[in-house]
């Protein structure tokens, strides 16, 4: 199971995160977020980070040139993307990206294209606040191109086992308190994500 951990603010964080074995860190770039980063900060984080480990910037409702230009200037590799009015020209990103898709019910995991998603559950501050999605909307649904966030942490993930997700994201779940990890809390996370069957 791959992990994702999003809301990293400063390097020990990315470091423990890294030592728990996540795959990737998510870097906020949103500026209503309490996990917010500026680009230059990230930046300084990316720069220190050991090889083999994704860096990914997540962004709301922004437009091309903005992510484009955040991207490179915090050294990102992958682009999670709110597009809620759905007006991005995907075609004008100079980035690999992965869409963002915020589910209210069953009916919002119907007609997706064939490509990997990020699947949240819905709330008015677009993530970062623990709620969960209904796991029963998954049912005899192929959940092998989906990342799962939302309310998600280390006593939970054992609910995912047999909908074969490809990967889990985290964040309020492995914090002490809003813009700060906890080490053990990753640790415990990972561990439970690798024992995910
Ligand atoms: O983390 C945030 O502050 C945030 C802000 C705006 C949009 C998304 C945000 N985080 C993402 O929310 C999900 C789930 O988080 P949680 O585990 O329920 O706290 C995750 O994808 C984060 O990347």
């Amino acid at each position: 199971m791959r992990v994702k951990i999003c809301g990293i603010t400063n390097l020990q964080d990315a470091l423990d995160a890294i030592n728990a074995g996540a795959n990737a860190l998510g870097f906020v770039f949103y500026t209503n977020s309490p996990r917010y980063i500026s680009p230059l900060n990230a930046k300084e984080i990316v720069e220190k980070i050991p090889p083999f480990i994704q860096t990914v910037g997540l962004f709301v409702n922004e437009n091309e040139t903005f992510i484009n230009e955040v991207c490179k200037e915090a050294k990102m590799q992958l682009a999670q993307i709110i597009d809620d009015n759905d007006i991005l020209n995907y075609e004008l990103l100079e980035i690999k990206f992965i869409k963002v898709i915020r589910i209210e019910s069953k009916k919002d995991l119907k007609n997706l294209s064939k490509d990997y998603y990020l699947i949240d559950a819905f709330v008015e501050s677009f993530g970062g606040e623990g709620k969960r999605v209904a796991l029963e909307w998954f049912e005899n649904i192929d959940c092998s191109k989906f990342i799962l966030a939302g309310g998600l942490n280390s006593d939970n993930l054992k609910e995912l086992n047999g909908f074969d997700f490809y990967g889990v994201d985290v964040s309020s779940g492995v914090e002490e308190s809003k813009g700060k990890k906890s080490k053990q809390k990753m640790i415990d996370f990972v561990k439970e994500a690798n024992e995910i069957k």
